[in-house]
């Protein structure tokens, strides 16, 4: 049996409402400290995020994907910029294996008449909200606003665990290039390993800075590398965001935090959903080794790399089933 280890965090000396002493902020953000240079992941408490929001976020994703696959199939991302909008069973792939998810992607819009916006490049253009539910778009638009929030706030905790000043990140991720995904899991039967499918969702680190994951209240499913190699299961905590740290804080720390190695095996029979939201760097965010994070080991592990240009390349592979 699997024992989850994740530390759990309390976040609220930044998020309340009332002023706090530096010393309450400063143990937060060595905890947050300390989770992220070890696991890389971790349970978030104190979030504020009211009950009912984070409950309806997962039940407005239930009602979605019990439609009809010709319904769903109208958002497909063809019609956009092959990355926003609904994805099928199997369309997205990891490691050239289908994954056995459905799922809607949303990005942070940009207008097509916004000069970045040539060519229906991916990434570029508007979201495709589903109409029924009808309460879906105004509900996650308010929804991506209390994560944007979060996300800044999660990260001020984290240049103060860095030993940067509190607002240190701020100028790279005031314009977020902010991913939410809502993703329905049907049980995996014994398709695995058949026809290119792989598992629910295979082995990956995520792109950008912060991944804040809700999920159904099911265990054994989300499963998270250790260091020394093996997995463990991170199942849900009633109450809690599951947070893990993505490849720019990996380039930005020189490897001090861990973009850790994750995965879905969905199991058993009921029909899992979650929704990650993705809190990113802006899309021309150049990242690069920290001087502050070279101090210790000041050998260099990463090239610089602009964020968009990642997040790029990895869209492409996400549909890519066989290596060219
Ligand atoms: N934006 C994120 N993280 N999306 C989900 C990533 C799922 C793994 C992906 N197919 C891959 O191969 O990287
Ligand atoms: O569904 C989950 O629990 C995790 C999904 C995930 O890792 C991702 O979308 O990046
Ligand atoms: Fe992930």
């Amino acid at each position: 049996m699997h024992i989850s280890s994740l530390p759990i965090v309390d976040i609220s000396p930044f998020t309340g409402a009332k002023p706090v002493s530096h010393e309450a902020k400063l143990e937060t953000a060595r905890a947050i400290h300390a989770a992220c240079r070890d696991f890389g992941f971790f349970y978030l408490k104190g979030h504020n995020i009211p009950q009912d929001v984070y409950e309806t976020a997962l039940r407005l994703g239930h009602e979605f994907f019990k439609l009809e696959e010709t319904e769903k199939a109208k958002l497909g991302i063809a019609n956009e910029d092959f990355a926003r909008g609904y994805q099928r069973l199997g369309e997205n792939v990891t490691r050239y294996q289908k994954d056995w998810h459905e799922a809607l992607d949303f990005y942070k819009p940009i207008p097509r008449t916004h000069p970045l916006v040539i060519n229906n490049q991916p990434l570029r253009g508007e979201n495709q909200w589903p109409t029924c539910p009808a309460e879906f778009r105004p509900f996650f638009e308010r929804y991506i606003e209390y994560m944007l929030d979060l996300g800044q706030k999660v990260m001020s905790a984290i240049a103060m665990g860095l030993g940067l000043e509190e607002n240190f990140f701020v100028p790279f991720l005031d314009e977020s290039f902010w991913v939410m995904r809502v993703i329905g899991y049907p049980p995996l039967q014994s398709s695995t390993g058949k026809d290119g499918i792989g598992v629910s969702c295979g082995e990956h680190t995520d792109y950008g800075c912060l991944t804040f994951l809700l999920q159904d209240n099911i265990k054994g499913s989300l499963q998270v590398q250790m260091k020394e190699g093996g997995w463990i299961n991170a199942d849900p905590i009633p109450g809690t965001y599951v947070v893990n740290i993505g490849d720019m804080l990996n380039i930005w720390t020189n490897n001090i935090y861990q973009s850790t190695m994750h995965r879905v095996v969905h199991k058993g029979d009921t029909y899992r959903v979650s929704c990650p939201f993705f809190y990113e760097p802006n899309f021309e965010t150049l990242i690069e080794p920290l001087p502050q994070c070279l101090k210790l080991d000041p050998v260099k592990h990463h090239d610089p790399v602009v964020y968009g240009e990642h997040l790029l390349r990895k869209v492409m592979t996400n549909f890519e089933i066989t290596e060219n």
